[in-house]
């Protein structure tokens, strides 16, 4: 991922995703790996732009959007590891919680479901991703407190595989784990990694449109707006101190 300052998904680099992952789907692959070419940032999550005083319309089309790259991620047949180089705050987490091997670089970073803290709340499907992860006890205090867990506290609770010393020791950690796979049959693995993942999946598929009107309400809601208002200024003025 490439998209200055901070890897945030807006509507137009979701697109570019989900064409990217189109075209990936088609090719016969060992594996994907997932990284950042920016330094101590894998992704801020979502652009924080679209869901501030939105438009109705963008903003659904966004929703829609991150709906998409979700369900094809989760779809790809081949292997899909993560090698998080830095921050992975909210979608930044649910991006590599979609992958299933992650290793993330040591340092001073930070990884988890925040949502709550700008006033969203995580969806039922995000929520089972995180608990197909983690313990479901985990899930609920992490996610009803906002928690961003270090580097090393990811790895206790199993958020994370493994930590890396640096994003080259990441990507071959990512590339030793793809390569488990060499002599199981492609079919055999994709079958069992879908029906693995059917929970969030089908959760999803069944509620795409009241997902989205949910998304749409709780974004929209006067006091959302007004914490997401001191939320993106505190984000601004971090660079005064
Ligand atoms: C393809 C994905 C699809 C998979 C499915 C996803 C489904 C996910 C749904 C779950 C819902 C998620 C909701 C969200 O994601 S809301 C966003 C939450 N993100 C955050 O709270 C992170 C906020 N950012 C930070 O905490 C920090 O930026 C950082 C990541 C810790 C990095 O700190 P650092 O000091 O290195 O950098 P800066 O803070 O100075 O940031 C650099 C510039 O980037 C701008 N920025 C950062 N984050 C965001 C953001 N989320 N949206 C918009 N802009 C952001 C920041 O303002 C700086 O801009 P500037 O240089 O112009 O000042």
């Amino acid at each position: 991922m490439q998209r200055p300052p901070a890897n945030t998904f807006n509507l137009e680099y979701l697109h570019e995703i989900t064409n990217s992952l189109d075209e990936i789907s088609k090719q016969k692959l060992k594996g994907v790996i997932l990284t950042s070419a920016i330094p101590n940032i894998f992704s801020a999550g979502l652009d924080i732009k679209e869901f501030y005083k939105p438009d109705l319309q963008r903003l659904e089309n966004f929703w829609s959007s991150v709906q998409d790259v979700f369900i094809k991620l989760l779809d790809l047949d081949f292997a899909t590891a993560a090698a998080i180089n830095g921050h992975a705050p909210a979608a930044g987490c649910v991006l590599s919680l979609s992958c299933e091997y992650r290793a993330m670089v040591n340092g001073n970073y930070k990884i988890g479901l925040n949502e709550a803290a700008l006033g969203i709340i995580t969806t039922p499907w995000i929520q089972a991703m995180m608990y197909q992860v983690i313990p479901m006890k985990h899930t609920e205090t992490a996610l009803t407190t906002a928690k961003l867990f270090d580097v090393d506290e990811a790895l206790q609770i199993g958020l994370i595989d493994e930590i890396a010393s640096n994003k080259e020791d990441a990507i071959n950690r990512c590339k030793q784990y793809i390569r488990k796979f060499d002599k199981i049959p492609l079919h055999a693995r994709a079958l069992t990694k879908q029906r693995m993942r059917q929970t969030p999946i089908k959760i999803l598929r069944e509620q795409r449109d009241e997902d989205i009107r949910m998304f749409v309400d709780v974004v929209m809601n006067p006091s959302v707006q007004d914490n997401l208002k001191d939320y993106v200024e505190k984000l601004k003025n971090k660079k005064k101190k």
